[in-house]
């Protein structure tokens, strides 16, 4: 692992905001509110949403976006928005054509290919918090798993984590990540639909990581099953603000209790990400 600052690098990273304020005066005001703040980095990899309106101005927002970070060997401009089972993303790059990277988040690495796989870096500090409550010799199910930015942390706390997996391309560099983050002993991948985890996972965890895809369910039923008696799940969820409270109240109703519930980042018109921490017994 990594030491030094580097370990350290973050999502909701506000250096990752103010590019119109860098823009000022080389795309004209009406337009560049028009233009989002802030982008994404990941890895070496910078994404941004330009809207048509601001096509001809592509050089100089890639000209700003190389000041700011000199380390960027690709910018993606996002043409849509996470689709599909796999949650990937349409991009057309305006800057080099690299869609592979290494993300670093809180000392492990992240190898992915941006377009064939889902990862927000926005979810770095959560990730981390989840990894912290971790103890050794945990036994961790990960539905959903993308390339194992849950899976790896935890499994680095000691712990033996499943995770389950549908895209392949996904499997793939969650393997390597195990291997380059030195935790592939205690981390069994399967390649399959983790909403059929019930008919063939039998055993009971200590904690349960379901990071739900947008739309796919919204319940966290399906997987609460599997935690044994004093065990916690983390459910990330979309939801607006009045479902959110009847599910925690649902929840509640069915005997769980709400350890914490936090609105993580907004999606879509008054739709929100959150997290909760539900504590079987
Ligand atoms: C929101 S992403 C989360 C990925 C990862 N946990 C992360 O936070 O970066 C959801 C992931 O679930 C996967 N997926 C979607 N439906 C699935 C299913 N039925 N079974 C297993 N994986 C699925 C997608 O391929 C995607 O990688």
């Amino acid at each position: 692992m990594d030491s030094g600052e580097s370990r350290y690098q973050n999502i909701f990273d506000h250096n990752n905001m103010g590019l119109r304020k860098d823009l000022t005066g080389s795309i004209p005001d009406d337009l560049l509110i028009k233009l989002p703040d802030g982008y994404e980095i990941i890895g070496n990899i910078a994404i941004i949403g330009i809207p048509s309106s601001l096509t001809q101005y592509h050089d100089a927002i890639v000209a700003a976006l190389l000041a700011r970070r000199p380390s960027i060997h690709t910018i993606l401009n996002k043409t849509g928005s996470v689709y599909g089972p796999f949650r990937t993303t349409l991009f057309n790059p305006i800057f080099g054509k690299n869609l592979v990277t290494e993300h670093r988040e809180f000392g492990f690495k992240y190898h992915l290919d941006v377009s064939h796989v889902y990862f927000s870096s926005k979810m770095g500090s959560e990730r981390k918090r989840i990894a912290d409550l971790v103890k050794p010799g945990e036994r961790i199910f990960v539905p959903f798993a993308g390339v194992g930015p849950y899976v790896i942390p935890a499994a680095a706390r000691g712990s033996q984590v499943i995770a389950i997996e549908m895209n392949e391309h996904a499997c793939s560099w969650m393997a390597i990540n195990t291997i380059v983050n030195g935790v592939s002993s205690q981390v069994h991948i399967i390649r399959g639909d983790a909403l059929l985890a019930n008919n063939f996972i039998r055993q009971k965890f200590s904690r349960i990581i379901i990071p739900t895809p947008y739309g796919l369910i919204n319940s966290p039923y399906l997987f609460l099953s599997m935690l044994s008696d004093e065990g916690t799940a983390h459910w990330i969820t979309f939801s607006n603000s009045v479902q959110i409270k009847e599910q925690v109240c649902a929840l509640e109703q069915g005997g769980y209790h709400i350890l914490r519930c936090r609105q993580c980042g907004n999606v879509a018109p008054s739709v929100y990400r959150w997290i909760l921490d539900i504590k079987a017994n």
